[in-house]
C-alpha cells in the first residue's frame, strides 16, 4: 500500500501572506486525515516563509497518522527534529535562500555528514528517509549511509511526463528497483500530481509513500480538500 502525505507548506504561505491565523493550518492538517490523508508533511525553512518551526512543534500531538518533517538537517533543524519526535524525517538538501527544492544529496561525497545525522535521528526512534535524484548510484550510497528510506525527486518525472511519459518514468523504476533490491523503503515527491500520479504508482507499486503538497492545494481550490484527498488516493489503488 502507498500512503498519502499531504504536505502542508502551502497552507502555511497563504497564512503567512496576511499575519493572522486564516487559514488555520493546524485545523487544515486535523482535517487532511479526516478526509483520508495517511500523513502530514512538513518543511520548515530557516526564513520559515511557509511553516514555521512553532507549528511544527504545535502539529505533532494533532497528527494521528504519521508525522513526516522534511528539511536540511543544519542544527536548529536537527534540535527541532529531535524535540517533536516525528515518525519520520526527510533530509534534503536545500540551500536558504532556494525557491523550493530542486535536487537531491549527493550521497557519495556526503557520506560521513550523512551517517552522522541518520545515526542521531535513528537512535531517537525516528525513520530516517533521503532525498535523492533517480540515480543508482547516489541510492547505493543512501543505503552506505544507514538510511530506513529514499524519497526519489520527481520533478523531472513531472516536467518529462506531458512530452513522453514512458522515457520520462525510466531512471525513476531502476532506482526504485535498485532499492527494492538493497531493502530501502521508498518515497517519492515533488510535483506529483493528479496528472502523472496514477502512472508513476502504476510502474513503482512497491512505492510506502508520497507527499504531495503544491498541485493538490492547487486542485482543493476548485475541488475542497476533501474530495481533492479522495482523488489522490483513488490514484494509489492497488
Ligand atoms: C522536498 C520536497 O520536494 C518538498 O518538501 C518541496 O520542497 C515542498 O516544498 P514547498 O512547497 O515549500 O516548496
Ligand atoms: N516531498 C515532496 C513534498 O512534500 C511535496 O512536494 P510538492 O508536491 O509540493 O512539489
Amino acid at each position: 500500500m502507498t500512503k498519502l502525505s499531504v504536505n502542508i507548506n502551502k497552507v502555511a504561505t497563504i497564512r503567512n501572506a496576511r499575519g493572522g491565523n486564516n487559514p488555520d493550518v493546524l485545523k487544515v492538517a486535523v482535517d487532511c486525515e479526516l478526509f483520508g490523508a495517511q500523513g502530514i508533511t512538513v518543511h520548515p525553512r530557516p526564513d520559515e516563509r511557509h511553516i514555521r518551526y512553532m507549528d511544527v512543534r504545535s502539529i505533532k500531538p494533532l497528527v494521528k497518522t504519521e508525522l513526516n518533517i522534511e528539511g536540511n538537517p543544519i542544527d536548529k533543524y536537527i534540535e527541532l527534529v529531535l524535540e517533536v519526535c516525528p515518525t519520520q524525517v526527510t533530509l534534503v538538501p536545500d540551500t536558504d535562500d532556494q525557491l523550493t527544492s530542486n535536487h537531491g544529496w549527493d550521497t557519495v561525497a556526503n557520506r560521513a555528514f550523512l551517517t552522522d545525522v541518520i545515526g542521531r535521528f535513528k537512535e531517537a526512534g525516528i525513520r530516517t528517509s533521503i532525498f535523492v535524484d533517480p540515480s543508482c548510484k547516489m541510492v547505493e550510497g543512501a543505503k552506505e549511509c544507514g538510511t530506513d528510506r529514499i524519497e526519489l525527486y520527481t520533478e523531472p518525472y513531472a516536467a518529462g511526463y506531458p512530452r513522453n511519459r514512458e522515457e520520462a518514468i525510466k531512471p525513476f523504476v531502476e532506482a526504485a528497483k535498485v532499492a527494492k533490491e538493497l531493502g530501502l523503503g521508498l518515497n517519492a515527491g515533488h510535483d506529483l500530481s493528479l496528472e502523472n500520479l496514477t502512472y508513476f504508482h502504476r510502474n513503482i507499486p512497491w512505492l510506502d509513500e508520497v507527499s504531495i503538497g503544491h498541485a493538490l492545494i492547487c486542485d482543493a481550490l476548485y475541488m475542497g480538500l476533501g474530495n481533492t484527498i479522495q482523488a489522490y488516493l483513488a490514484c494509489l489503488k492497488d
